[in-house]
């Protein structure tokens, strides 16, 4: 599938501000990618497709995370963490990706999870920095991406994990263990 036609499967989906960030995330993605050796038409889809559930009724993502075998323990955290494996799961059904690292990187790119791959790296990270993003912290973070992938990737799920810690609201595991794996094997 090549770029233009993900681009057209995905705005059908996603609101016009929703579309703007997915643009700013491809191409950061991008960028990443040649920066660190990522393969880049990888990067470009799973960026392009990572948001592809963001918009689909709570009720319809329920069901699939139900019906698909995905943790069930996910519908007791923050309905926020659903659109990513449902995503993975409507990309490779509606739009016929059939990328197994792709639909990870899709997957895993609220959450994290242990052993990242270099694919799934890229895309949280573009994903959080994007030129479109204004929150507190983010400007640290892509200063980080330029030197080091996964110091960025540490202080990016510091972050996510204070911000919730902070609201009183309950942090999904996976970000934890992601976070220590990336802090107890990080060779650099
Ligand atoms: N471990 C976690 N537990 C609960 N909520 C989380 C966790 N990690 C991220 N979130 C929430 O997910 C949302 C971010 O989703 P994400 O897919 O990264 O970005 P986007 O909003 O652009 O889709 C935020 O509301 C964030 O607080
Ligand atoms: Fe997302």
């Amino acid at each position: 599938m090549d770029r233009n036609d993900a681009l057209r499967l995905v705005k059908e989906q996603l609101t016009d501000h929703r579309y703007n960030h997915t643009l700013g995330v491809m191409e950061t993605a991008i960028i990443l990618a040649n920066q660190y050796g990522a393969k880049e038409k990888k990067a470009e889809l799973a960026a392009i497709f990572h948001d592809y559930a963001k918009f689909r009724p709570k009720e319809e993502m329920k069901n699939i995370i139900l019906e698909q075998g995905m943790p069930s323990e996910l519908l007791q955290f923050n309905s926020e963490l659903w659109h990513a494996p449902v995503g993975a799961f409507l990309v490779q059904k509606e739009a016929g990706l059939d990328d197994e690292e792709i639909l990870d990187a899709i997957r895993y790119h609220t959450s994290g999870r242990v052993n990242m791959t270099l694919l799934d790296k890229v895309i949280y990270l573009a994903d959080y920095i994007e030129p479109g993003r204004h929150f507190p912290g983010v400007e640290e973070v892509r200063d980080l991406a330029k030197v080091n992938l996964n110091q960025a990737l540490i202080k990016a799920m510091q972050n996510t994990i204070q911000f919730l810690m902070k609201k009183g609201q309950p942090v999904f595991p996976a970000t934890f263990y992601t976070y220590n794996n990336l802090v107890m094997y990080q060779e650099d």
